[in-house]
């Protein structure tokens, strides 16, 4: 373990220009420890938060939104009298975009890896450590995706915990010949205990606590793009990286210092993948925002957000901390 340290500590500091600079740094007021984000990670995090507080206290003020007919059990206004088109479930971008949210993912984080300069050459199909490495922390992200959203042994996590907190499935009535095929072809577990299974039978989710899939979602993928090209963008900027990592030794170094990426340098352009991943990370935040004012309780969004950043924690920061995880996993930009 680290031990903290009060005295003035001088180390070297690699600048984007090839250059190095010695600084004087307190460390007792540095940020130190590998556990932690960066100081402008801690900024970009807490743009979650301030979104989802934000959207909602709009929800309970906005007086269109507020006089609206809210349906507990869909978790969303009544479409008929919604407040505006993004309350509606139907709305382009929650179809196209969120609906198929880990094909995106996976298309720009592709995108990312193969043309970007900083994971191998680009549009080059070598194998290089960085590209591989990347693509088991998105594996890794994808498997937490899949057992909360798609399958866990069975049902999802998301629908198991939501039948734990003593949720069911009520049946509305629905004769369609559709919805009597539906209920024919499935066995009885899957009838209770799947969301979409409650729903194409015709019945609600109701009573449980149902974690925001779609806050779930949109985090998971926003904070695992940003945290691959964030290092990219800040050399491209000429920024420092400010993250630190622990040696083998335990010693507690500078990300940059450790870094020997000379791939990218000062004012290099971000490129297509960059551009991209950009686009996907700006459209999963304004969906975020029309989720929080739109859809869910705060305690729903609220566990979404959580769940998201345990996953997001697991395999961007712990590996900063833990060497032998590092060496699998590896860490953006190093
Ligand atoms: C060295 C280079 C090697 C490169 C190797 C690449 C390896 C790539 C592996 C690819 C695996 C990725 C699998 C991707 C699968 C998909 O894209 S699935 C298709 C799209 N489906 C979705 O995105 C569904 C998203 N929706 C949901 O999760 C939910 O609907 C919801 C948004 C959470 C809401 O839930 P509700 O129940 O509807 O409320
Ligand atoms: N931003 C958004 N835009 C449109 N629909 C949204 C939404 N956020 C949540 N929903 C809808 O609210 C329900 C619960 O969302 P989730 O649990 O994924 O957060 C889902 O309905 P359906 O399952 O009927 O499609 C989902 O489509």
């Amino acid at each position: 373990m680290a031990t903290r340290r009060t005295t003035n500590a001088k180390f070297e500091v690699p600048v984007p220009n090839g250059k190095s600079a010695t600084a004087n740094l307190d460390s007792s007021k540095a940020r130190s420890s590998p556990w932690l984000p960066s100081a402008l990670e801690g900024v970009l995090f807490l743009v979650y938060p301030l979104i989802l507080i934000l959207g909602s206290l709009y929800s309970n003020f906005d007086p269109s939104t507020r006089n609206a007919t809210y349906v507990a059990d869909s978790q969303s206004y009544d479409p008929r009298t919604a407040p505006s088109y993004f309350a509606k479930k139907s709305n382009i971008l929650n179809v196209y975009f969120v609906k198929v949210g880990w094909l995106w993912a996976t298309a720009s984080f592709l995108l990312l890896i193969v043309s970007h300069p900083s994971f191998g050459p680009s549009f080059d199909f070598q194998v290089t450590r960085r590209r591989a490495q990347a693509t088991l922390r998105f594996l890794s992200i994808t498997t937490v995706w899949i057992f909360l959203t798609q399958w866990f042994f069975g049902p999802p996590i998301i629908d198991r915990s939501y039948r734990w907190t003593g949720g069911q499935c009520a049946m509305i009535q629905s004769d369609s010949l559709a919805a009597q095929q539906e209920k024919a072809e499935m066995g009885d577990a899957e009838l209770i205990f799947t969301h979409a299974a409650c729903k194409a039978i015709g019945g609600a989710w109701t009573g449980g606590h149902d974690i925001s899939g779609h806050v779930f979602l949109l985090i998971l993928c926003s904070a695992m793009l940003w945290q691959e090209f964030l290092p990219a963008v800040l050399r491209s900027w000429g920024q420092r990286d400010a993250r630190v990592i622990a040696a083998a030794d335990g010693i507690v170094k500078s990300a940059a210092a450790e870094s020997t990426s000379s791939s990218v340098t000062a004012n290099q352009p971000l490129g297509v993948g960059i551009q991209f991943a950009m686009g996907v990370v700006g459209l999963s935040l304004w969906m975020l925002l029309m989720t929080a004012v739109y859809f869910h309780t705060w305690f729903e969004k609220l566990t979404g957000f959580l769940v998201a950043l345990t996953a997001i924690y697991v395999v961007y920061f712990v590996p900063r901390a833990i060497p032998a995880a590092r060496s699998v996993l590896g860490v953006p930009g190093l």
